[in-house]
């Protein structure tokens, strides 16, 4: 059984998963109780006891999280601690590794995501993905946009789908760029216009949710302030969550803060707190740059 305690703002597990790894068995000790109110008022989507798997190796530990609607929520934490691995299973992009396993509950506006009946393909239109690295389809910009639109069906006439392109650019800060060579490949964009293209081709479909794994760590200074301040747009329509090195960049566009230490969630709470008066002692030690 999971509890969620709002009064204190934790969150006891009762429950630690044991599960038995090549060479030891772990268990989510009492040290990995997660400290914070894992809940949002408005929620867009709502993860409970959420365990992943690589074939016997435990990646995520019991994880109750919420993202809320319009919110943007940093996730942090040293490398190799499942940050990806929990992002991944908000649009069901782990199905795509063979060994990967994911247990829980997790719903997007009340919906079963891994319910049976739940079409992937749809989903992944309604929880997009940016990467880290810009991977635009070797196509033109106006392709770029268009494909998604086409093939869920978003537009039966060219109007349409020119009007879906153009506000798709223009959200992501990109039409003033690009409207005069929109039948030139995208892949002779700059690295950020790159990424931006990519982040306006996620919501030409439409998405609630936008999942971001690090979408800066490829980008300069200049490009990378250009996607925050998109960020910051974009949370007025869309609910983020997004993976970052930087705390920098976690302090800068998130309103809250998830901190994962060995698979589990370790800390959740409002950027300012967490940055300035973490309660775990695991959180602090990593903003304060004694590991990670
Ligand atoms: N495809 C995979 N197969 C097996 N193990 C994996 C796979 N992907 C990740 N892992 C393992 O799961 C754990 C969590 O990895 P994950 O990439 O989610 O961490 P992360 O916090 O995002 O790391 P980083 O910051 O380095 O990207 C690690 O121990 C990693 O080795």
């Amino acid at each position: 059984m999971t509890t969620v305690t709002r009064s204190d703002q934790t969150t006891v597990m009762n429950n630690p998963v044991k599960v038995k790894s090549n060479s030891e068995s772990h268990v989510a000790s009492e040290d990995f109780k997660t400290i914070g109110d894992i809940t949002h008022p408005d929620p867009a989507m709502i993860m409970r006891g959420v365990n992943v798997f690589y074939g016997e190796k435990q990646a995520i530990f019991n994880v109750d999280l919420d993202l809320g609607q319009n919110e943007v929520l940093a996730m942090i934490g040293p490398s190799g601690c499942g940050k990806s691995t929990f992002l991944r299973c908000l649009n069901r992009m782990n199905d795509t590794i063979e060994a990967c396993r994911v247990t829980g509950e997790l719903s997007l506006e009340g919906e079963n995501i891994y319910d049976k009946k739940m079409d992937v393909v749809n989903l992944r239109a309604r929880v997009g993905m940016v990467f880290q690295k810009p991977n635009p389809f070797p196509k033109s910009i106006y392709e770029n946009i268009a494909y998604g639109p086409k093939i869920h069906g978003l537009a039966s006439r060219r109007a349409e789908l020119d009007e879906i392109v153009e506000t798709s650019l223009r959200k992501a800060g990109l039409w003033e760029e690009v409207k005069d060579r929109l039948d030139q490949p995208a892949t002779g964009m700059s690295g950020g216009q790159q990424q931006r293209l990519c982040i306006a081709r996620t919501i030409a479909v439409s998405p609630d949710v936008i999942l971001m794994d690090e979408p800066c760590s490829a980008l300069d200074p200049i490009a990378t302030a250009r996607v925050e301040e998109l960020i910051a747009e974009l949370s007025a329509n869309y609910s983020i969550a997004i993976v970052t090195h930087s705390m920098q960049q976690a302090a800068r566009v998130s309103n809250r803060t998830a901190y994962f230490h060995l698979g589990n969630l370790i800390e959740v709470g409002e950027t300012n707190d967490i940055f300035t008066k973490p309660s775990h002692k695991l959180t602090e030690d990593y903003i304060t740059g004694r590991f990670g």
